[in-house]
């Protein structure tokens, strides 16, 4: 069986020659050769070895050395990783990551080896999936399993929409009301520290970062169940209608309390990113307040509410990096001021959406893809080519402009999605920017070639647990085997 048929993201170059090596079953394990740098205690290797044993059915696969030339003191080299295996499939890994993502490609040779020479690395290092765990709540063990099929696609950000209008789980410690009284339940619809440091280490150990957002000022109704005076009184002729709008940007107190939850957030999630949210901002309660006129007054804003909006997500900007983080934005925030200022932004709305990557990246900031990607959407059955018939770079710019476009993002929001249908939603379909986003778009451009390849990882990923939904008529060979 061709084994070119069997990798999925397609590597960047592959060759195979016919030459055969057996490949002895009982021979087979993981280990860590005598002259390797890493040794037993690196836990992103030893806990890969256990995944990829399980996953070879028991077959044990052995690597005869393991020779990284980092630092001698640290248990997981941080580069130039070669795993060589008795099997003569060489695996250069420029660091620990690498050689995760590199022994996925040995595994899915299968019981003979071709003599292969393989050469991979990513065409972009931002590749993400988002999950919405506020439209509907997911168990750990959904987003763990999520966090499986990421890997096996190679997907390395896992955007964690955590909270938004209809529910607040996250458990946070310094403001205990925000899930006690905005989540759907205050004790089974959560997320304590402990589920989120749970999914924090499993990612790490697949190479998945854990982005968190905290989207404001809209999308934030949950977060006023439990916060007195944060969101805006919505005003109707004159007096408050006893609704309310985003977050009130014209009190100090605002400030203060978003200062002490991002403190929070920025030790809980170690990742040197963080997404502020910012999009889909409705300006009309804040028209209404007279106390927001007022303010909006006071800062020579005039009734440009863009202005207001731009005032605030600065201000938690500034926040954020005073921490040290790097912000992430929704393109709504960019689209009200185009001002350049320290935030990545992330390109979601649909129509000509590399319009906006090439304002993005002439403004010199980093940009990442997400408008294509949208699979929470309904659409036609067979639209797994919609995803993958995507050229995020096919807009005019320089190269360094190009550069600029850091990846891409798929996301899958909750409206219509809980755990009893994320899975099949999101798989194989999620697969196909997958490929876009980590293989050579010169060898990845033809659908009819990609698509039998497409087929045969869908049932890799069945055959492993991820009820991955069918691309078209037909069968795989584990159904029968
Ligand atoms: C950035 C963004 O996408 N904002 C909203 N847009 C529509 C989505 C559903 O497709 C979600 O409701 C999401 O909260």
């Amino acid at each position: 069986r061709s084994p070119q048929l069997d990798i999925w993201p397609l590597p960047q170059d592959f060759t195979s020659s016919m030459e055969q090596y057996p490949l002895n079953p009982h021979t087979f394990h993981f280990g860590y050769g005598k002259q390797s740098v890493a040794q037993r205690g690196c836990s992103v290797l030893d806990s890969a070895f256990k995944r990829y044993f399980s996953l070879l059915g028991g077959v044990k696969f052995m690597i005869s050395h393991l020779v990284g030339v980092g630092e001698k003191n640290l248990q997981c080299p941080l580069k130039q990783i070669n795993v060589s295996t008795k099997v003569k499939a060489v695996l250069n890994a420029e660091t620990v990551w690498g050689a995760v993502r590199g022994e996925h490609v040995r595994l899915l040779l299968g019981y003979f080896v071709n003599k292969t020479e393989i050469v991979d690395f990513p065409r972009f290092q931002f590749r993400g999936i988002l999950l919405d765990t506020s439209r509907h709540f997911l168990p750990v063990q959904t987003i763990l399993k999520t966090l499986d099929a990421m890997a096996y696609n190679k997907f390395n950000v896992f955007h964690w929409h955590i909270v938004d209008d209809p529910s607040f789980p996250y458990q946070s410690c310094t403001f205990p009301n925000l899930s006690s009284k905005g989540a759907f339940h205050p004790m089974t619809h959560i997320y304590t520290q402990s589920d989120v440091r749970r999914v924090i280490s499993y990612a790490r150990l697949r190479g998945i970062r854990v982005l968190p957002e905290f989207d404001s000022p809209g999308h934030t109704s949950s977060w006023g169940k439990g916060t007195s005076n944060l969101l805006t009184p919505c005003y109707r002729s004159g007096i408050p209608s006893g609704t309310f709008g985003p977050v009130n940007p014209a009190l100090p107190s605002t400030y203060q309390f978003m200062a002490r939850l991002f403190q929070e957030v920025s030790s809980v999630f170690p990742d040197s990113f963080i997404h502020l949210g910012g999009d889909e901002v409705d300006f009309s309660c804040w028209r209404s307040n007279p106390d927001i006129r007022t303010f909006m007054q006071k800062m020579g804003f005039g009734v440009d509410f863009a202005k207001l909006q731009a005032f605030y997500m600065e201000s938690i900007v500034n926040i954020t990096s005073a921490l040290k983080k790097t912000s992430i934005v929704w393109q709504d925030v960019f689209d009200y001021h185009k001002r350049v200022s320290k935030y990545m932004v992330e390109v979601w709305r649909a129509g000509c959406y590399l319009c906006e990557v090439r304002k993005v990246a002439k403004a010199g900031l980093r940009v990442i893809l997400a408008s294509p990607w949208y699979l929470d959407q309904p659409g036609p059955t067979h639209d797994w080519a919609r995803y993958y018939t995507v050229w995020p770079l096919a807009f005019k710019g320089t190269d360094k402009q190009k550069k600029l476009v850091i990846g891409g993002e798929v996301c899958m929001w909750g409206e219509y999605v809980d755990a009893t249908n994320l899975t099949p939603r999101l798989w194989p379909r999620a697969s196909a920017a997958a490929e876009r986003l980590w293989s050579d778009e010169r060898r990845t451009s033809n659908v009819d070639q990609a698509f039998p390849r497409l087929q045969d990882f869908r049932c890799k990923l069945v055959r492993r647990g991820i009820q991955a939904e069918p691309l078209y008529i037909g069968h795989c060979k584990h159904e029968f085997q």
